[in-house]
């Protein structure tokens, strides 16, 4: 299992993860999209990433205002799985808008 990162290493990852925020605990990044059917097929898409990484955002809908929340539940932290979902993640959004 992936080893829970440093504070300093989310830290640092942080600075190039654009809107991302969070510490060791967790990482997340609220969006706004166009409308809310917008919003639902982003989260299906990244529902499809999330299964084929086997690593799954915890996702917050309100209307068209998404917040994804990355941390390995498993390992009680941030782990490098969640760095790659968060990635994965702004490359969807990155195209939805
Ligand atoms: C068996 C399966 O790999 C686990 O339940 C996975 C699924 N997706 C997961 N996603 C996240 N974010 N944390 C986990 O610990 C986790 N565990």
């Amino acid at each position: 299992m992936a080893d829970v990162l440093t504070a300093e290493a989310v830290e640092q990852e942080l600075g190039g993860l654009a809107g991302w925020s969070g510490d060791s605990s967790g990482i997340s990044r609220t969006v706004e999209l166009a409308s809310f059917p917008d919003a639902i097929a982003v989260v299906d898409r990244v529902a499809v990433v999330a299964e084929e990484l086997d690593h799954h955002p915890d996702i917050d809908i309100r209307w068209r205002t998404l917040t994804f929340r990355c941390v390995t539940h498993s390992a009680g932290g941030v782990t490098v799985r969640d760095l790659a979902l968060a990635r994965r993640i702004d490359e969807i959004v990155r195209s939805a808008r």
